[in-house]
């Protein structure tokens, strides 16, 4: 089902979610743990039984609906949840976006271990999904917010982890509920690690509560 960007979202849970992003960071602080660990097999148990046990905890109460999705007062989308962006979901890297002076959108990356798909580089899914979210914030940000349609990557070096870079994305072009965007990942020192390009089309169902707000 499309979601509905007017919806109403509980409000009032404010410290409870921001405890809740503190476990994201700790389980994010984990996964890294876990990924680079060289602790001894009885160890690798033990600590197993302890996360068992946690989960469990965790599991005793589940929510009904997704993590809660608004608007900010500066008009831009939150989503706790969200696998990118959200601060409460571990699986976010996640992605803090600024909107440029002209109109798009940048965000400063490390990448981690975690992230790491051919030895000692990143994901190319993973960059994928970092160009996803980017260029579709800048679609946003230009006041067409769509989901993806199509989308393509250049992959033009090796992209390391362990090192600050940006990424930047700025709409080329719009037709209708159609709109083009295109974006770099940029290493400090200035070189284009990849390049990306997509086609966002806003549902017809979100354009009456994109023009109302
Ligand atoms: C993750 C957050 C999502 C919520 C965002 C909401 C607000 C956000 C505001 C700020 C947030 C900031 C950033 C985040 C935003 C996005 C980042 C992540 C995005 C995603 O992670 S998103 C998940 C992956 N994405 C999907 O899950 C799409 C599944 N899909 C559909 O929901 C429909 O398929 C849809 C809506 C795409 C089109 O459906 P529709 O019914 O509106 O379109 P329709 O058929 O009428 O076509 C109209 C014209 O578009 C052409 N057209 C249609 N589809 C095309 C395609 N794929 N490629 C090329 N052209 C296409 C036709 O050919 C026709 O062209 P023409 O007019 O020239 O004939």
């Amino acid at each position: 089902m499309m979601p509905d960007l007017a919806q109403p979202q509980e409000s009032g849970d404010g410290t409870r979610f921001a405890a809740l992003a503190v476990l994201a960071q700790q389980v994010r602080d984990l996964v890294d743990a876990v990924v680079l660990t060289d602790v001894p097999e009885e160890e690798l148990t033990a600590v197993t039984a302890d996360l068992v046990a946690l989960t469990e905890r965790l599991k005793e109460s589940r929510r009904a609906a997704p993590l809660p999705h608004e608007w900010t007062p500066d008009g831009r989308f939150r989503h706790l949840g969200n696998a990118v962006t959200g601060e409460c979901n571990p699986h976010a890297l996640p992605l803090v976006i600024e909107r440029t002076p002209e109109g798009g959108s940048r965000a400063e990356i490390t990448f981690r271990p975690t992230h790491e798909g051919p030895p000692a580089a990143v994901h190319g899914g993973v960059i994928a999904m970092i160009f996803d979210h980017l260029l579709g914030d800048a679609v946003a940000a230009s006041g067409a917010a769509g989901l993806t349609g199509t989308l393509s990557v250049r992959y033009r070096r090796p992209v390391p982890y362990g090192q600050p870079m940006t990424a930047h994305a700025a709409v080329s072009r719009g037709e209708g509920r159609k709109t083009w965007v295109e974006g770099t990942l940029t290493s400090a020192g200035g070189t284009v690690l990849a390049e990306a390009t997509a086609l966002f089309i806003t549902p017809a169902q979100w354009a009456e509560a994109l023009g109302a707000r």
